[in-house]
């Protein structure tokens, strides 16, 4: 039993080191991440808060498995260990002990340390004379190791069996309870398997002991090991109800101190009732229902079952976290890519739309100014003649205004050609201003609002790339240059007045002699008649074309302003999507398939450790990349089935983990093969070249087998349905499957069908033109390196052709080809498989859209789903109308 023991400590140890390398790993690609790539920040700093990476790098370089002694006495820790270890090694009555450690070494030694680093000479008795067990003073504390900080340790090293594989014991010194705090803190440095060995019914202090260690270990099982010294011991007639409360427990044999303790255990908490029979853990992270009890009777094997279900606790948490961090990571590129390619493929599209839409709306401004000139005349000839009409009437509201706000005398003393000349212009200006304004503000609606989204969300990514605004600034200048667009009531009042100040310039140009000099005073007649005389000296046609000129310079010059700002941000932009594409290129050929493999890695441990070694049968297929055999039921699937790959080279271990990745990251679906897990083997082809067993439900047969051996138009069609279904999703999650085709088609008993392999199903962002696929199904567009998820539709073209037909055999079309690039060639020319009699009108129409040479003619599947459910909606009823009339 023991070796038992010592075997899932070496399992544990190898399983640590592969750890160590993913994490190693991990910790240079995230480091390289950060230096190469502007992305990924914000996760970084997640891992970054948490510290997980520092949190594993502690558990696995820095700390060592050790089983962690507790118990109620020295005396049952005594009988524990020298039970485990076979020998006498410990004294059985002695108490007041210190630190003790026993650790594997090919001779005895003992010796004394502090913290067990610093090696204290001291007289120790085991070295003053030859000794079995070890002198009871060697372990107990002087008087001046009363605290936790100055207890030191007794050092003991054995050659045993047990301790053989980097078993370590460790038992705390047996201080007070309320010490014990402080004590465990000293254990930063082990993963323990925590044991607490009792012999009797447990006290308080006991009891306060155990909640200590519970509350300092919360992620880990206790073992409670119950030795007893008398062997059996039958129940008093008092105690049989207590057995008759647990009737689980009336077969075996228990003792009676046995009944009596699980019993509290149970009642405290401490253990659950359900699990105390032994086998195996069910929940790997909650202690509550983990912590076990056994006697001494059935103690071999629960200790092994204990040991590796803690081990399994700790492998679990470090693997599941590692593969979170790269999962993540993932994640995180594909969307990124995502987004990458969206930025790259909108912003020509964006800058060109700025420019189209500036474009025309510069033209309707010259437009307008040149249409508006003759209107401008009219209005303005219309307000000097509304003026000269109603000339007394204004001087007189004029001077009313001016009376009920200031003093008459004031305004009689001013300047009389100012006065008459801010009417003037108070009364044109606002006429032409607010025709200006409406028309601008029609314009405004038109084009400003879109066009001024578009500007910013070019110039925000440019923003985003240098932290450079200028092509922002000078954007905003042309928008408010050229027209002023937010037409609100303060920048009306700002259009009128710029324009006030144009029309008295010209009316100053004109150096009219009416122009008084300052100081005079007149009378309200001579004003009426300077008004009329002034206002019949303004020319409407000159006031409408310096008006107009000025409005065109000024949409002019922004429109340049414009145009330059448009320049430079256009070269901004494509600096930065150059930069873009590099990155998302990195990312797709380097970031993604390093954290894939990383991620197939990390959960392949997870899933090793949580359900073993798949157990492989007889093969049930074989392809390119690797065979696939039936499998014994694995991780709850049942029946179940292995794909065993061994990567030749990095580029198809990259593609096995993408594969792996894509596969197990979408959500379940009806119609796609689910993949349960993965596994390493690490030993196998000798240890030379590791496979990777891809464990997923099993099927019946596929589509090529059922072809072959025929099956009924009515269950074809549905398949068909079946098949598009599968793509839909797949092209629903931004996957595109590249692989269509009869063998990648999978039956279950019920000829409905899934989708399988994912070896070249990849992003749509991800795509990088390679060339994949299987040749006839290969749309010819595949062959040029850009095309899109129409490949699938073009493939499924094909496979319903083998639909229709019922068989597997080449269209005869393609049969005459001796190579696949004499094929590609010929498909590239339009050659399609031929129309086979048994053909319906419909279907051979629906295969000749899908199989489109034009991407663009192929249908969306959408719309082939209906198409095929009319179909075979018609089927049925043809055939139970069939069946009537044979009736
Ligand atoms: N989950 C499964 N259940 C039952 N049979 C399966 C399952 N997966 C694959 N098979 C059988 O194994 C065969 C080989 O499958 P595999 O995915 O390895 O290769 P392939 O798709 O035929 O070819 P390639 O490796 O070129 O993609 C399949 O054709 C199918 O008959």
């Amino acid at each position: 039993m023991l070796t038992s023991v010592s075997q899932e400590f070496r399992k544990f140890s190898r399983h640590c080191y592969t750890l160590r390398m993913i994490l190693k790993d991990t910790s240079r690609s995230l480091e390289d991440i950060q230096c190469n790539l502007s992305l990924g920040e914000e996760f970084r700093e997640n891992f970054r808060k948490e510290n997980v990476i520092g949190r594993l790098q502690h558990m696995l370089e820095e700390c060592l498995p050790a089983v962690l002694v507790f118990g109620q006495s020295c005396h049952v820790k005594a009988t524990f260990i020298n039970y485990m270890l076979d020998q006498t090694i410990l004294p059985l009555n002695s108490s007041g002990w210190r630190w003790v450690r026993l650790s594997y070494g090919h001779t005895k030694e003992i010796r004394l340390t502090l913290m067990h680093e610093y090696e204290i000479l001291d007289n120790l008795q085991a070295h003053q004379r030859p000794w079995v067990t070890v002198p009871e003073s060697d372990l107990k504390r002087t008087e001046q190791e009363s605290t936790a900080d100055s207890c030191q340790a007794l050092e003991i090293k054995l050659n045993s069996a047990f301790l053989k594989d980097k078993v370590n014991i460790l038992v705390p010194p047996d201080y007070p309870s309320e010490c014990l705090s402080d004590t465990l803190k000293d254990l930063i440095h082990i993963l323990p398997v925590i044991i607490y060995v009792v012999d009797e019914s447990l006290n308080d202090c006991h009891i306060q002991e155990i909640r200590i260690i519970k509350e300092a270990y919360q992620d880990l099982p206790i073992l409670f090991i119950n030795m007893t010294k008398n062997g059996i011991e039958t129940l008093s007639p008092p105690e049989q109800p207590i057995l008759r409360a647990l009737p689980h427990l009336k077969n075996d044999k228990f003792s009676k101190k046995y009944i009596l303790l699980k019993n509290q255990l149970i009642n405290l908490g401490f253990i659950r009732d359900n699990v105390m029979n032994g086998g195996e853990f069910t929940q790997p992270f909650c202690t509550e229902y983990n912590n076990m009890l056994s006697n001494d009777y059935e103690f071999n094997d629960k200790f092994v079952i204990f040991v590796r279900h803690t081990f399994k606790s700790y492998l679990l948490n470090m693997s599941s976290k590692l593969s979170m961090i790269h999962n993540e990571c993932l994640k995180n590129f594909i969307l990124r890519t995502f987004d990458m390619a969206r930025e790259i493929q909108i912003t020509p599209q964006r800058i060109k739309y700025a420019q189209i839409t500036e474009a025309g709306l510069y033209r309707a401004l010259m437009e307008i100014a040149g249409k508006k000139q003759e209107e401008l005349v009219r209005i303005i000839q219309s307000t000097l003649h509304d003026m000269k009409l109603n000339a007394k009437q204004i001087l007189e509201d004029y001077y009313c205004e001016e009376m009920d706000g200031n003093n008459s005398h004031q305004s009689f003393t001013k300047p009389v050609s100012t006065e008459i000349q801010q009417i003037i212009l108070n009364k044109l200006g606002n006429a032409v201003a607010i025709q200006l304004v409406q028309s601008v503000g029609c314009l405004h609606e038109n084009f400003t609002g879109t066009l001024q989204r578009c500007l910013e969300n070019l110039e925000k990514n440019c923003k985003d790339q240098d932290g450079n605004v200028l092509a922002s600034d000078a954007v905003k200048k042309i928008i408010t240059a050229a027209y002023s667009i937010e037409l609100k009531s303060s920048s009306s009042f700002s259009i009128a007045h710029s324009f006030m100040e144009r029309l008295r310039n010209f009316i100053h140009s004109f150096q009219l002699p009416w122009v008084a000099h300052s100081q005079q005073q007149y009378d309200f007649s001579w004003r009426l008649q300077t008004v009329t005389n002034m206002l019949d000296s303004l020319s409407s046609s000159k006031l409408a074309k310096t008006v107009s000129a000025q409005f065109q310079e000024v949409v002019r010059s922004s429109h340049e302003a414009f145009q330059a700002a448009m320049r430079s941000l256009e070269h901004q932009l494509s600096g930065k999507l150059e930069r873009m594409e590099e990155q998302r290129i990195a990312i797709r050929k380097q970031y993604a398939p390093r954290f894939a493999r990383l991620a197939l890695e990390s959960t392949s441990l997870c899933d090793l450790v949580q359900w073993g070694m798949p157990i492989q049968s007889k093969e049930i297929g074989r392809g390119q990349y690797g065979v696939v055999f039936a499998c014994e039921p694995w991780g709850g699937i049942d029946p179940c089935a292995v794909k065993s790959v061994v990567p030749p080279d990095d580029r198809h271990w990259n593609d096995l983990a993408m594969e792996f990745y894509h596969t197990r990251t979408i959500a379940e679906h009806p119609r796609i093969v689910k993949l349960r897990g993965s596994v390493i083997d690490h030993q196998y082809g000798g240890g030379f070249s590791a496979a990777v067993l891809l464990v997923m439900e099993r099927m019946n047969r596929d589509l090529y087998c059922g072809l072959r051996n025929g099956l009924s138009w009515l269950i074809r069609l549905q398949i068909a349905i079946d098949v598009i279904e599968g793509i839909r999703y797949l092209h629903s999650q931004g996957l595109v499957h590249r692989d269509i085709k009869l063998k990648n088609v999978l039956l279950d008993n019920n000829n409905r069908a899934k989708l399988t392999d994912f070896g070249f199903c990849i992003p749509e962002a991800m795509m990088s033109g390679s060339i994949v696929g299987t040749p006839v199904h290969m749309a010819p567009e595949l062959l040029s390196g850009h095309y899109d998820s129409s490949v699938d539709v073009y493939a499924f073209g094909i496979l319903f052709w083998y639909i229709c037909a019922n068989q597997v055999r080449l269209p005869y079309v393609f049969e005459q080809f001796l190579n696949k690039e004499q094929l590609w060639t010929s498909v590239r020319r339009g050659l399609r498989p031929e129309c086979l009699p048994i053909f319906s009108k419909g279907c051979w129409n629906l295969m000749e859209r899908c199989w489109a040479a034009d991407p663009e003619d192929r249908p969306p599947l959408g719309e082939v789903q209906p198409i095929l459910e009319a179909i075979w909606y018609k089927a049925t009823m043809d055939t139970s109308i069939g069946k009537i009339i044979k009736l």
